[in-house]
């Protein structure tokens, strides 16, 4: 084989990675906000260079810059612990990481150059190296354990990657190689191991990482089109689909409908201002849920109407949740401070079959209407009889006018 089939050939496993690099930055071009694929791909691109001027220089350039090279991959595994720490929202211990590394390349340094010794100098390396790699990990452990079986895969390989890196060497031994060969030779078997395993797992991480910004793209782009912008609940469609769900489930029944529409909204927004209005929305919504279960759904229709989906419950039930949460409303103090108590009407009906969805929002939707006009604050339920009640301001528009702002 020529020199440079020779070259091509040894430098094989470094243009790999150094593609698997290019690859990463194009991803997160595309993905600004995803910059731990930033992280990855400078750390391959430092490792590729690495290992590269490893796999081809002569034997006496190498010596003297091995403490270059040694540089460049230990900047290339901070990168790829950054990477980590910037996806699980940790960090990397940059002065401890830095302690170990300058130790790591002193280490390398003083057993090739002063007291050369093979044994002591692939081990310290090795450690430091695997150690750099593992000062995420305490931390990444202690808060929140990723959920989808993508980033669980990926934490997984990344500590058996940290592991193997430390014990390099003593793998080496084990896998009945009885000399270590030093990793100047590019054919020894550590330095094929070495280069095996960085491809292996650069590889590897390629492939999780990208899943699992692609899922986490799906994902955000579902909760886009499923919810509310302003209020963070569901809209209107996604209510549809999610309530299709929950009615083909026979265990969920009895199923209550709750039509609910904050009063006077109109005049909350020209009294205080629309941003104090966006508040009052978030608010309400935040209040829907805390007063619901998790199998309920509670979605904003639009403006200031909102539908609440209850299972397993009555109407008496129903209609005591929607006293409730009439209660934490007219009891806040603090979104509008000083001013008139928030205020909101619900029609409730039932639902005893899948097929009964559209009909029973009708009639939540009319009981709402009627609840409307006979004052405003309060709530009619299906089934029974309302006398109507004369018209009453529940927010007086004196009261308002000669409010203190508060915006
Ligand atoms: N701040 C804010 N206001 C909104 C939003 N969406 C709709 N609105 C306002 O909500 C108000 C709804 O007014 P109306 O439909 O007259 O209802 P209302 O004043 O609550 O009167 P009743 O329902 O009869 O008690 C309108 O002024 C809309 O501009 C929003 O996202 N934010």
């Amino acid at each position: 084989m020529s020199v440079a089939n020779n070259h091509i050939y040894v430098l094989a496993p470094s243009l790999a990675i150094l593609f698997l690099a290019g690859l990463l930055v194009v991803c997160w071009l595309i993905q600004r906000q995803q910059r731990f694929l930033l992280w990855l791909g400078a750390a391959y691109a430092l490792a590729a260079l690495s290992l590269g001027f490893r796999s081809i220089a002569p034997f006496e350039v190498l010596n003297r810059h091995l403490v270059t090279a040694g540089t460049l991959y230990l900047l290339g595994t901070w990168c790829l612990a950054m990477s980590l720490a910037e996806r699980r929202h940790v960090s990397t211990h940059p002065r401890a990481a830095l302690l170990v590394g300058v130790l790591s390349l002193a280490a390398l340094f003083y057993f090739t150059h002063v007291d050369p010794n093979l044994w002591f100098r692939l081990h310290l390396f090795s450690f430091g190296t695997g150690l750099i790699l593992l000062l995420p990990i305490p931390a990444v452990f202690k808060n929140e354990r990723p959920k989808y079986w993508l980033d669980q895969a990926l934490l997984w390989s990344y500590v058996t990657y940290a592991v193997l890196t430390m014990l390099r060497p003593l793998l080496t031994l084990l896998l009945g190689y009885t000399e270590l060969g030093d990793f100047l030779h590019a054919t020894s078997a550590y330095w094929v191991i070495t280069l095996m395993s960085t491809l292996f797992f650069a590889l590897l991480f390629t492939v999780l990482m990208c899943a699992a910004t692609i899922r986490e793209t799906i994902d955000k782009l579902r909760r886009e089109r499923d919810h509310d912008t302003l209020t963070k609940i569901l809209n209107r469609r996604a209510f549809y689909e999610t309530a299709q769900q929950r009615l083909a489930d026979q265990r969920l029944y009895p199923i209550a409908i709750l039509a609910g529409d904050i009063d006077h909204f109109k005049r909350i927004n020209d009294a205080w201002g629309h941003d104090r209005g966006d508040l009052v929305l978030q608010f309400v919504s935040s209040t829907l849920q805390r007063n619901v279960r998790s199998n309920d759904l509670v979605a904003r229709f639009g403006g200031e109407e909102f539908v609440l989906l209850l299972t397993r419950i009555d109407l008496e039930d129903a209609e005591r949740v929607a006293q409730r949460i009439r209660l934490e409303l007219s009891s806040d103090s603090t979104t509008l401070p000083h001013g008139p108590k928030l205020t909101m009407s619900f029609g409730i009906s039932a639902i005893t079959d899948p097929t009964q969805l559209e009909n029973a929002l009708k009639e939540a939707d009319e009981l709402l209407y009627g609840a409307k006009n006979a004052g405003r604050d309060r709530v009619h339920v299906i089934g029974r009889i309302y006398p109507d009640i004369s018209f009453e301001h529940t927010i007086p528009m004196g009261e308002i006018i000669e409010l203190p702002l508060g915006r």
